[in-house]
């Protein structure tokens, strides 16, 4: 099939790998004139690392990241420890993969060295979807100057304010969070003697939490701090923000987190938006997946994870039929993913509020437990994790994991 993908992101670029390792000629159509991203780190579950596997990206992948030893989670202020949990070999073996940071523009970089090099991929750069019109026969698909690109499947794959979403839906606003995330990337060695731990460590405090990790085999330091920001407008969503400003978020933090802020040369701030999940992803031959469909709350780590496994499923439903079973193809799709992104959006917003406790004593009910769940049952913390990291979209390694958080 002739198969037209918006948006080179994460999941456009997956979707891109997995319909031409299955024999069908993709056309990618990027609005940004180049395709990079910014410097943040992300999160790579086993979940995806599988996925990015049978793609044959998995070892570029593996290259370029950091593999922490342990999750734990620290009070903001003081630093004192709530849990430490190893990642041990044994969690990853039953996991079916290593669970990796990255730097975004090195994840990115990998899954364009390989689309780049897949004759059945043509990738335009500059090229704005803006919307299409279909028969049952075909969809042509409009871009910005104009051109039109006739097709067999439109994927929109364009993020959190997709054009093509626009057009089956129509204009709704995503939910905003009353949050935002601080997002900055720096050089470990100038940090000195407060280099965040070589860990996934969240640091915890009243109506905000930090995210540090390792990036770049340890070279590199990555910060997310989500802030309440309850008091923003629809104009200061794009408010990029000031070092200055970062740090009167985190004042009187761990000296980690405020060394951080203060040696990074560039600082993000992103308003955090949440959707509830649609009816349906798709309308004749025009589908959604990533962000288009369900963005998702950082707080579970999976939204990219989520991209990622979309664009490979997508592409098997549609092979496993001629081209007269699309809209089968494209409601079985739908169905295998529903019930797990739910729960993602779900549990990270669960999440958001398990990590913002306000005063002394909710702050002790929530964490006094996980503290001591740590100490005592560390496999318990790390077992939460099974129903989303043993899930394996590809299948080789016998889907151990479960669609969904209820284990069925
Ligand atoms: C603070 C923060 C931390 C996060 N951390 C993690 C993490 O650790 N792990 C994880 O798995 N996820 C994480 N996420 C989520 C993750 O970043 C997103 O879910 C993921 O990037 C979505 O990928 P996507 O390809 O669907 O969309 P996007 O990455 O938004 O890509 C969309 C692409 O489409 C292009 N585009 C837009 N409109 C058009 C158009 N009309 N025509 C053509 N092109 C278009 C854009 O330029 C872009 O390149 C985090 C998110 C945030 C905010």
């Amino acid at each position: 099939m002739k198969i037209v993908i918006a948006g080179a992101g994460i999941g456009g670029l997956t979707a891109a790998l997995a319909f031409s390792q299955l024999g069908h000629a993709v056309t990618l159509l990027e609005s940004a004139a180049e395709i990079d991203d910014v410097g943040a780190g992300i999160q790579i579950s086993p979940n995806a690392l599988k996925v990015l596997d049978a793609l044959g990206v998995g070892e570029g992948v593996r290259r370029a990241a950091f593999r922490p030893h342990a999750l734990e989670m620290r009070m903001g202020r003081s630093g004192r420890e709530v849990f430490t949990v190893s990642i041990t070999d044994a969690a990853t073996t039953d996991w079916g993969a290593a669970y990796l940071h990255l730097h975004r523009p090195d994840l990115i970089a990998a899954l364009l060295e390989k689309a780049r090099s897949a004759a059945a991929i043509r990738i335009v750069l500059g090229q704005r979807v803006t919307g299409f019109s279909q028969s049952p026969e075909s969809i042509a698909v409009r871009c910005a100057d104009g051109t039109v690109i006739d097709a067999d499947l439109l994927v929109g794959a364009d993020g959190i304010r997709s054009a093509v979403r626009e057009q089956m839906l129509g204009k709704q606003q995503p939910n905003f969070t009353g949050n935002a995330a601080w997002r900055l990337v720096v050089p470990t060695e100038s940090l000195g003697d407060y280099a965040p731990p070589p860990t996934a460590c969240v640091w915890v405090g009243a109506g905000r939490h930090a995210v540090t990790y390792r990036l770049r085999g340890g070279a590199l330091s990555n910060f997310v701090g989500v802030v309440e920001q309850s008091d923003w407008t629809h104009e200061s969503w794009t408010d990029r923000g000031t070092k200055a400003q970062a740090l009167a978020d985190f004042a009187g933090w761990h000296p980690t987190i405020e060394t951080m802020i203060t040696k990074a040369r560039e600082h993000y701030r992103w308003a955090l938006f949440d959707r509830e999940p649609l009816p349906y992803w798709s309308e004749g031959r025009a589908v959604l997946l990533g962000d288009a469909c369900h963005p998702t709350l950082p707080f579970l780590a999976q939204g990219a994870a989520m991209a990622i496994e979309d664009g490979f499923i997508l592409a098997q439903e549609v092979s496993a039929r001629d081209e007269a079973g699309l809209p089968d193809a494209l409601s079985a799709y739908f169905d295998r993913r529903i019930a797990r992104v739910s729960a993602v959006q779900r549990g990270s917003r669960a999440n958001m509020g398990r990590f913002h406790r306000k005063n002394r004593l909710s702050q002790l009910a929530t964490y006094g437990p996980m503290h001591i769940a740590g100490r005592l049952m560390p496999g318990a913390i790390l077992h939460q994790m099974n129903w989303l990291y043993r899930y394996d979209a590809t299948g080789a390694t016998g889907a151990t994991g479960t669609p969904d958080a209820t284990g069925r």
